[in-house]
């Protein structure tokens, strides 16, 4: 079965890339930097790691990205990733990242996005993995703030295919953002968010209608409505899905509680993928291993949830094909 993962044609649609910052490189940019971090070894780092909910992993999260602050540095950052994609036979990313964590430590939007840009683009030059990226913006911050990072987005529309929404969701209603993800869709953006995660199903709803997402980040508290979860079902709205994640920050006690086989089983467009890698223990086919252990599944199931992927990805329709017969043919090879 690991082998199996391991070398399935995977598709990544949930990933920030703030959260892909192993310790290593968190030690090697504060030397590069001068910067002091709260840490005297890669131990007492994974100590911190110990998370009983998503603001205990947000606020952890946020100091360990003081570290970058050239565009050297978050080059070097995506390209560790995309190394981690090569090994794991990630054929296509779709990449999240934070410019407020950092234009509000007077790093520039420029920086942070060339910076990423440059790593994406030799990455399909070298490794043949294609991208896309998406600008989040951070829910606990206010509208004013998304309004201007969104101003500083305009000159890269080039570069960035949609925006989304992260951070605390507890008291950062959907609603907040409505002006802001309207003015995103009109200047040409796509839109995803975060929602029911910790939330219930109702703020899932709530970003469906009122920020008119055609994707759902994690999602995974639609369980608590059976009809909702039928609706999802059958208009196919897709789910970024984040087990590792889940777990760590005890959406889910174990993962052999976890939804998603139960979802994908009721035709839900769930999808696995790694949201904060370096912090949760594992990257992509860390997480489909997880799932595949937890839970009794068939390799055509463990397959679905690529093919739901591709389903969900912001690729052209023909690449989509492509990527489809590629997986059909591995999964007829591989299968038995
Ligand atoms: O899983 C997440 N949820 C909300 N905000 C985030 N920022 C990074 N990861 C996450
Ligand atoms: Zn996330």
């Amino acid at each position: 079965m690991k082998q199996f993962i391991q070398d399935l044609p995977k598709v990544e649609l949930h990933l920030h890339i703030e959260g892909t910052l192993e310790p290593e490189l968190m030690f090697e940019l504060a030397a590069r930097n001068n910067i002091e971090i709260p840490f005297n070894s890669f131990a007492e780092v994974k100590d911190a790691y110990d998370f009983h909910n998503l603001q205990s992993f947000l606020d952890i999260y946020y100091q360990g990205a003081n570290v970058l602050i050239t565009e050297q540095d978050f080059f070097d950052l995506t390209w560790a990733y995309l190394l981690r994609c090569k090994n794991d036979n990630v054929v296509h990313t779709e990449v999240f990242f934070d410019p407020q964590t950092h234009t509000d430590r007077g790093i520039s939007f420029d920086t942070v996005v060339n910076g990423i840009d440059k790593a994406l683009t030799k990455a399909a030059e070298e490794f043949n993995i294609s991208s896309q990226l998406i600008m989040c913006f951070l829910r606990h911050l206010d509208e004013e703030s998304a309004f201007i990072t969104l101003e500083q987005a305009l000159a890269h529309k080039d570069k960035i295919i949609a925006v989304g929404l992260d951070s605390s969701e507890n008291g950062n209603p959907a609603s907040k953002f409505e002006r802001v993800f309207e003015k995103s869709l009109s200047e040409g953006f796509l839109t995803v968010a975060h929602a029911g995660e910790e939330g219930p199903a109702s703020s899932i709803r709530d970003a469906l209608e009122l920020l008119k997402i055609t994707r759902i980040d994690h999602g995974v508290r639609c369980s608590d409505d059976d009809h909702f979860v039928e609706e999802l079902a059958k208009l196919r709205t897709p789910l970024t899905v984040c087990p590792l994640s889940n777990i760590k920050l005890k959406v889910f006690e174990e993962m052999s509680e976890h939804n998603i086989v139960e979802l994908l089983r009721k035709g839900v467009c769930v999808t696995i993928n790694s949201d904060d890698p370096a912090y949760f223990g594992g990257y992509m086919t860390d997480n489909f291993m997880a799932v595949g252990e937890a839970h009794m599944m068939t390799k055509v199931e463990i397959a679905q949830f690529t093919f739901n992927a591709i389903e969900a990805s912001f690729i052209s329709e023909l690449e989509k094909k492509r990527l489809f017969s590629i997986n059909e043919a591995y999964l007829a090879l591989h299968h038995s």
